[in-house]
């Protein structure tokens, strides 16, 4: 850390480093201001910039009084010694040599005769500096006498004297004060390496807390997809029930109505089944008396039958007796004719015969009567025959329709019968199917009340997963505060103002060695400063010479947040900028700069080319994707873009036509919103990423660029990028709203280097102008001054919301390019940017914030 440049005669005034605003140095050398060197150029100066030193300077003269006093003492008495005056004292090499010398040098300054009082009054006497005195030549008129000449002389002598004990006094004092810088360094050096420990530590605590944080985030990530996907599985699970119960209802009340229905059928069955038992019962009496009757009717038949039968057999003998008698008739009228034939025997005989004829007679009426009552009878019977048949047949006919009716009912028992089975086996199945339905009734009932429960079960288990998902989200939200927070803290931790460089590699032809072996820029591989500091060597010619005689190299030291080595890619230099970017996402106003000598990279850096995107499209890309994920917790972002540049104190719009004929863009402020609105200026909506592209490669055809004797393509312009966001989360009703500056800065030179005349001369010095205001406001704001001069160029009036708020993050590149013809103006880009690097360092509320986290 200790300043290796060898121009030791550099001490500085005290109180000039926080009296004195930054400037960038090549202004400041033009001015010849002597610039303090602190043991390390670059680095931090924490606590360095404190409102102490004015009240310290203040204070100062008196002690410098008697300092004086003392030290006017010392030589007053080596000269009462009569000591011959000393030489001017040679310069301190060393704290210890410093005491050594003052002791020793002081008796040897042999008895002055004058005073320490007496070179103010030479000088008042003659108006001369030192340095004139010094370089003054007596001289003496032709004709003055010898006595004049000694008088001249002795005055001359005693001016000189004079002059060298003033020079000694000057020289003392530089050495206490160097001294006490010394000391008050080593000690500020061995705070600084305390403080930068302690926040080293702090900050590996928070990275790591960050990575648990990160790591936990994960894991609750990759639980509340674990979970939501068990929420979706249930879910699914809870429809698929949902449905099934919803068949199981519907098929319960089916079965349900199926089971009623068939109720109500095998109700009406029974009741046909009754009927048809009754009407069976009353079939079975009726068949019985039927067939008694019928038994009755079949013995009446029988009974008439043998009468009938007995009646033919009679009616038969008859008819034999009949022709028997018939045939005795015969015989007898046969004999009677025999004995008429014989008269008197006839006559006797006929006489007997005639007796015989008439008893035969009388037996033959008798018969005749017989046989006419048995006529009589007969048909009596034959009558009486007749009308049992007619009985019987009346009797078969009621008996054949009873029959067929009993056999139609015997059938339609049958049919009844086999209907009554067959409803009986339908009523059983029917009951079967009943008790089938009301088991399935019961089933489904079960598991109703199963999946009722179940859905029960699942309502709550989903409750109780909304609930975790809810707390998961809520969790999540908190996460992103407490990232957004610890992000914040991390970063005021770095530093609201902090400072990358980057060196750009050599172009073709550029010598990159200050000397043989040395390179222009290197970079300390071990130690603290590596990975963020450099060292820049300076060439002889371009470092002037010593009065010493020529030297060879300057080496300056410097640290920074970050250094970029030529190797590094856009990635590697945007990975470190995107916390950054993230918290313009977080509501932050953010102001990344580009800073250095033109052609060291800036454009390069900021914009880049299609193949190496710089930093602009690069967190665009970054705040589009972050939109996208931070959509998930509910934020949505609206966001405008505008492209300006300034040009000799002039804006102009890159992306819009720019204000109409006579008039110009002007900038106002509105204080209490904490917004700066620019007239005439084209803010367009590029919520759609692919809009970027188009817009940043119109921006750029539209910047002016003209050729200087450094770069062909030399941008003499502030190219300045804002990107409005404004989010706001649906879930939480939290707002942000962020603006991200990205600037192009023009490139800084030396008017004697760069060489310009005319409209080139006033271009550069309306830049010079502007880059010293930068650097004023940001030393103003890092001294906590009142009054902040954002109004003395348009670049910082523009950035005055961005730049000093309280919710503000600046980050400035320094570029550099690595040639030995660029090391003079490298230098002093790297003085600027240290300065700037120191401005917010040490401030109250940083170590607050330190503190807290
Ligand atoms: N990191 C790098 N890697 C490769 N090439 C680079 C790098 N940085 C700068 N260059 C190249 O160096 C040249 C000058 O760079 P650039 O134009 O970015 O400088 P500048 O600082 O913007 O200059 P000006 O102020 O004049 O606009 C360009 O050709 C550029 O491509």
């Amino acid at each position: 850390m200790a300043d290796t440049t060898r121009r030791s005669t550099r001490i500085p005034r005290p109180g000039a480093q926080t009296a004195k605003p930054l400037q960038p140095l090549h202004l400041v050398e033009q001015e010849n201001i002597p610039v303090p060197t602190a043991a390390v150029e670059g680095g931090r100066k924490r606590k360095v910039i404190s409102p102490e030193p004015a009240t310290k300077s203040a204070k100062r003269p008196a002690s410098a009084g008697s300092r004086a006093g003392s030290r006017a003492a010392a030589p007053s008495a080596a000269r009462s010694r009569g000591a011959a005056p000393a030489p001017a004292p040679a310069p301190r090499r060393s704290r210890g040599a410093a005491a050594v010398t003052a002791a020793v040098a002081a008796p040897a300054l042999a008895a002055p005769t004058c005073d320490e009082n007496e070179w103010e009054a030479v000088a008042e006497e003659t108006g001369w500096a030192v340095a004139d005195c010094l370089g003054h030549k007596l001289a003496f008129a032709k004709r003055a006498d010898a006595k004049s000449k000694v008088e001249a002389l002795a005055q001359h002598v005693k001016r000189l004297r004079a002059a060298g004990w003033h020079l000694h006094d000057a020289w003392q004092r530089a050495a206490e004060q160097a001294d006490t810088l010394t000391a008050s360094l080593s000690r500020e050096a061995a705070t600084h390496r305390e403080d930068r420990e302690a926040q080293g530590q702090a900050l590996r605590a928070v990275q790591s807390e960050l990575a648990s944080l990160g790591a936990l985030l994960q894991e609750r990530d990759a639980q509340l997809g674990e979970q939501q996907a068990q929420v979706t599985r249930l879910q699914c699970d809870l429809a698929a029930a949902a449905q099934n119960l919803q068949a199981a209802q519907q098929e319960g009340r089916a079965a349900a109505e199926e089971a009623q229905r068939l109720r109500e059928q095998a109700e009406e069955l029974a009741g046909q089944s009754r009927a048809l038992s009754e009407m069976q019962q009353q079939a079975q009496k009726y068949n019985a008396q039927l067939q008694e009757y019928n038994g009755r009717m079949q013995g009446e038949l029988q009974a008439a039958t043998e009468a009938l039968a007995k009646t033919q057999a009679d009616k038969a003998g008859l008819a034999e007796e009949c022709g028997a008698l018939k045939g005795r008739v015969t015989a007898l009228e046969e004999q009677l004719a025999a004995l008429a034939s014989t008269s008197s025997t006839g006559e006797q005989m006929r006489h007997s015969a005639l007796e015989d004829a008439s008893r035969l007679r009388g037996e033959v009426a008798a018969m005749a009567a017989e046989r006419a009552a048995a006529a009589a009878e007969a048909a009596r019977l034959r009558v009486e025959l007749d009308a049992a048949k007619r009985e019987v047949a009346r009797f078969r006919d009621a008996t054949g329709q009873e029959v067929g009716a009993l056999e139609a009912e015997r059938q339609a028992k049958g049919a009844l019968q086999s209907r009554t089975a067959a409803q009986a086996e339908l009523n059983s199945n029917l009951h079967e199917q009943v008790l089938l339905l009301r088991e399935q009734k019961e089933l489904a009932e079960n598991k109703l009340g199963k999946s009722a429960a179940e859905v029960k079960k699942l309502n709550a288990k989903v409750k109780k997963l909304e609930k975790a998902l809810a707390e998961a989200e809520g969790k999540v939200v908190e996460g992103e505060a407490v990232r957004r927070r610890l992000h914040n803290a991390l970063l005021e931790l770095k530093g609201n103002i902090r400072v990358f460089c980057r060196v750009r590699p050599p172009a073709t032809g550029e010598a990159a060695e200050a000397a043989p072996g040395r390179p222009v820029v290197a970079y300390p591989a071990a130690g603290e400063l590596a990975g963020r500091g450099l060292e820049l060597c300076q060439p002889a010619a371009a470092g002037g010479s010593s009065k010493g005689g020529p030297r060879d190299v300057q080496a300056h030291s410097f640290g920074f947040d970050k250094v970029f080595a030529p190797e590094a890619s856009q990635g590697e230099v945007f990975e470190e900028i995107s916390q950054l970017v993230q918290s313009a996402l977080d509501g932050y106003k953010v102001c990344i700069f580009a800073y250095g000598q033109t052609g060291s990279g800036k454009t390069h850096t900021m914009m880049g080319t299609p193949q190496q995107p710089g930093m602009i499209p690069r967190a665009m890309d970054q705040v589009f994707a972050a939109a996208r994920e931070l959509a998930a917790q509910g934020w949505r972002y609206e966001m405008r873009a505008a492209m300006l540049e300034i040009y000799n104190e002039e804006l102009r719009d890159l992306l819009g036509p720019g204000p109409p004929a006579g008039k110009k863009h002007t900038v106002s402020h509105d204080e209490r919103a904490g917004t700066t609105t620019v007239s005439f200026l084209e803010y367009t909506d590029v919520s759609r990423p692919e809009l970027v592209a188009a817009l940043l490669e119109k921006a750029m055809k539209q910047r002016s660029v003209g050729a200087t004797a450094m770069n062909e393509q030399s941008s003499r312009s502030h190219m300045v990028f804002q990107l409005w966001i404004e989010g706001s989360n649906v879930a939480t009703g939290q707002k942000a709203k962020g603006l991200l500056n990205l600037i192009d800065l023009a490139g800084s030179e030396r008017l004697s280097r760069s060489g310009v005349t005319g409209e080139r001369l006033k271009e550069t010095q309306a830049i010079n102008k502007s880059l010293a205001a930068l650097g004023d406001v940001i030393a103003a704001l890092g001294n906590k001054e009142g009054h902040v001069p954002f109004r003395n160029s348009k670049l910082t009036y523009l950035l005055q919301t961005s730049l000093g708020g309280a919710s503000s993050k600046t980050l400035m590149f320094v570029n550099i390019a690595p040639s030995a013809d660029s090391a003079q103006e490298s230098l002093c880009s790297l003085r600027f940017a240290s300065k700037v690097n120191a401005c917010d360092i040490g401030t109250a509320k940083r170590n607050v914030t330190t503190g807290k986290s």
